[in-house]
């Protein structure tokens, strides 16, 4: 059995509950257990505050973790990371209202500045030799400047609707961050056989969501050019349509390629193109 600590509610809860699910892991939740054991893998899941997961694994109280990178290099352990899992995209950044005059980073010299990142912020500051007075607070970080305890926030910013409610303007990114799986250093063999089986789980699941099956139909006089805009894992697979000149077309495609390579499939005269999600990937 290995022990994965989630954080209970916030941010990253549902992101984390849906990875595992789509592991093909099942478990029961409710809003009281704070513990719950899954019914077909050899995993047991502990709902905490995110900010003690990183001990805990440390510790060995718990043998994984999911949380934000910016709270794993924050309590000093990155070291703990195994991968990166794709959701909980932010970053932190220093932010000064809208009004202020801003330059440079020099301009912090002196100041107060509000954050619940002070070892990451200190470590930024310091390394552009700018000496500030932090102030460490745990949350509404966005208000300080409002409230007169600070010239300067640093706190972490995903769509900047927080920063613009709050009358402040994003002036430089301190640290890029996402949800990470992190373990414990010191597994016994057996647990990191059930790590591996989990990873193997979740790469297939993450390679499958950044990819889509897409299948169509083209002239074979344009078959040349589909493939050279569709090379799939090996290659596309290629069969004749029952109308003669016309061939079928299957591959699978990045997601973030998606809209521009549809566009390029259908000047070289692609037609009836269907995309369809993947569920697991294996490479
Ligand atoms: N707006 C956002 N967009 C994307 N990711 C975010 C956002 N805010 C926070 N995160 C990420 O999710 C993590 C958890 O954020 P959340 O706000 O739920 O934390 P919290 O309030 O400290 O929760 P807890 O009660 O568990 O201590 C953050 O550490 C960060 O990595
Ligand atoms: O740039 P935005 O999209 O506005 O997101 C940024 C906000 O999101 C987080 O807070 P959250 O809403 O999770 O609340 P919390 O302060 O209670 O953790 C973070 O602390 C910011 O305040
Ligand atoms: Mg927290």
């Amino acid at each position: 059995m290995i022990r994965l600590a989630i954080q209970k509610s916030g941010r990253l809860s549902e992101d984390s509950l849906n990875l595992i699910r789509e592991c093909g892991i099942s478990f029961q939740t409710s809003s009281y257990r704070l513990k719950t054991e899954a019914t077909n893998f050899p995993l047991e899941i502990l709902y905490l505050r995110d900010d003690d997961i990183p001990g805990y694994v440390q510790d060995g109280v718990a043998d994984l973790g999911i949380v934000g990178q910016n709270v794993l290099v924050e309590a000093g352990m990155p070291a703990l990371e195994l991968e990166p899992l794709g959701f909980s995209k932010c970053r932190l950044s220093l932010a000064v209202p809208r009004a202020a005059g801003y330059d440079s980073v020099q301009d912090l010299q002196g100041k107060n500045i509000a954050t619940s990142y002070p070892q990451i912020l200190g470590d930024y500051l310091a390394e552009r030799g700018v000496k500030a007075n932090l102030h460490t607070i745990s949350g509404s970080v966005e208000i300080a400047p409002s409230i007169g305890l600070a010239e300067a926030i640093c706190d972490i910013v995903s769509s900047g609707s927080t920063l613009l409610g709050n009358g402040l303007r994003e002036v430089e990114t301190v640290f890029r961050s996402e949800a990470v799986l992190i373990a414990n250093q010191n597994m016994s063999a057996e647990k990191r056989e059930i790590l591996e089986q989990l990873q193997f789980r979740m790469q297939a699941v993450r390679r499958a969501r950044r990819n889509k099956y897409i299948l169509l139909n083209a002239p074979t006089a344009s078959l040349d050019a589909v493939k050279a805009l569709l090379p799939g894992i090996k290659s596309p697979t290629v069969t004749p349509l029952a109308e003669e000149g016309w061939v079928s077309v299957q591959s699978v495609v990045n997601e973030d390629d998606f809209w521009h390579i549809t566009g390029q499939l259908k000047a070289v005269g692609a037609e009836g193109i269907l995309v369809l999600p993947i569920e697991k990937m294996i490479a």
